[in-house]
């Protein structure tokens, strides 16, 4: 048994926190409204994750320190746009000693195209063999219902990489290894984007065909991207890559999907912002990543059009236009 602490107490880092306490470990969870702690010390999450029991071995506390006390892992799960600030704070407690810094968020950030594990890197001042990513088919709700499920846990360092799946293996959550960090990372990031113009498909009333034509041509923008930043394309056929992308872009627990899918009835995104509390992080990682992917000169065609419709307001029908008027071009190519 160890100590893990978790950065983040929405509702992956409290699903997660499930499954850590299950493979029978301690478990402390920062979170940064008190209610929410008092909350989690008392069992429940109830804005995230109502009508759920936690383990007792979860506590939680607003102190950073106290959280991560004698952790050999941290876990950092709060909204990818946030991470630089908050690690500005918590840098000090993460490096030195052979502690592993595991990243469950799945954004990319906006002005640096950075991926979460080179922010961690660079503002944690972690060692690239000590930061880890978890990203799979994983639906918090799903989870904290104990589901099975499978998942990748990407790191560089194999030792690193098995001991933080030994540490989230239970009977009903099996994590796979990988040193695969960059196909797990724009896995996570992109399938959140395509589960967007999913969810707008969907939203104006088109069908299956319509969803499953965006999905393929989504994996294929994500595989071109992924390729281009050094990733190996079978990790974007795994767990990380097609695995979350069907989960995100067919389940209506997907906030991604549920976001896009008000955008197709008309709401606009404030509309949309205004009524949905928790981290849809498509909306702020279609800009980034359309960055990335034309600063390595991929095309990433649904992506550009999401950005359109979520950043310059273009409607959901220009969208469907603008892709399905492209010049004709080879599937494989
Ligand atoms: N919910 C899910 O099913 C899954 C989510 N993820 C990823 O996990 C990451 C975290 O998402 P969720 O927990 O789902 O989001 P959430 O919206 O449920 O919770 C986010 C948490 O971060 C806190 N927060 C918000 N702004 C903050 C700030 N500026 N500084 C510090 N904390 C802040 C919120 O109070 C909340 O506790 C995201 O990158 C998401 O893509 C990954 C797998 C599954
Ligand atoms: O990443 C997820 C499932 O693997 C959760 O997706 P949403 O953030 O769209 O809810």
């Amino acid at each position: 048994m160890s100590h893990i602490a978790v950065f983040g107490a929405g509702s992956w880092g409290t699903a997660f926190s499930t499954i850590l306490a299950g493979g029978g470990n301690d478990v402390r969870i920062w979170g940064r409204r008190q209610e929410v702690v008092d909350q989690i010390n008392a069992g429940v999450n109830e804005d995230y994750l109502p009508q759920t029991r936690l383990s007792e071995r979860i506590s939680a506390s607003t102190d950073p320190e106290e959280v991560v006390g004698d952790a050999e892992i941290v876990v950092l799960s709060v909204p990818s746009q946030s991470l630089r600030d908050n690690l500005t704070g918590w840098a000090p407690l993460l490096a030195g000693g052979d502690r592993v810094v595991v990243s469950l968020m799945k954004g990319v950030e906006l002005g640096t195209t950075k991926r979460m594990s080179e922010v961690i890197a660079e503002v944690g001042q972690v060692p690239t063999e000590r930061i880890a990513v978890v990203s799979g088919p994983n639906l918090a709700r799903e989870i904290v219902q104990q589901q099975p499920a499978a998942s990748v846990v990407a790191c560089a360092d194999v030792a690193s990489a098995e001991r933080v799946a030994a540490a989230c293996s239970t009977d009903y959550f099996r994590p796979y290894t990988s040193a695969d960090i960059v196909g797990a990372e724009v896995g996570g990031a992109v399938k959140n984007v395509i589960a967007l113009a999913v969810g707008m498909a969907e939203g104006m009333g088109l069908g299956d065909n319509t969803k499953a034509s965006i999905i393929t041509r989504g994996l294929a923008e994500t595989t071109r991207l992924g390729v281009a930043l050094g990733a190996d394309p079978r990790t974007l056929s795994g767990l990380a890559g097609v695995g979350d992308l069907i989960a995100t872009c067919m389940s209506p627990l997907s906030r991604n999907h549920a976001f896009g899918v008000s955008l197709g009835q008309g709401m606009t995104v404030e509309q949309v912002q205004a009524e949905k509390r928790q981290t849809a992080e498509g909306v702020k990682s279609c800009a980034s990543i359309l960055e990335l992917a034309r600063h390595h000169g991929v095309d990433v065609p649904i992506t550009e059009q999401v950005n359109n419709a979520v950043n310059h307001g273009h409607s959901v029908q220009n969208m469907v236009r603008a892709l399905l008027s492209r010049a004709r071009k080879h599937e494989t190519d």
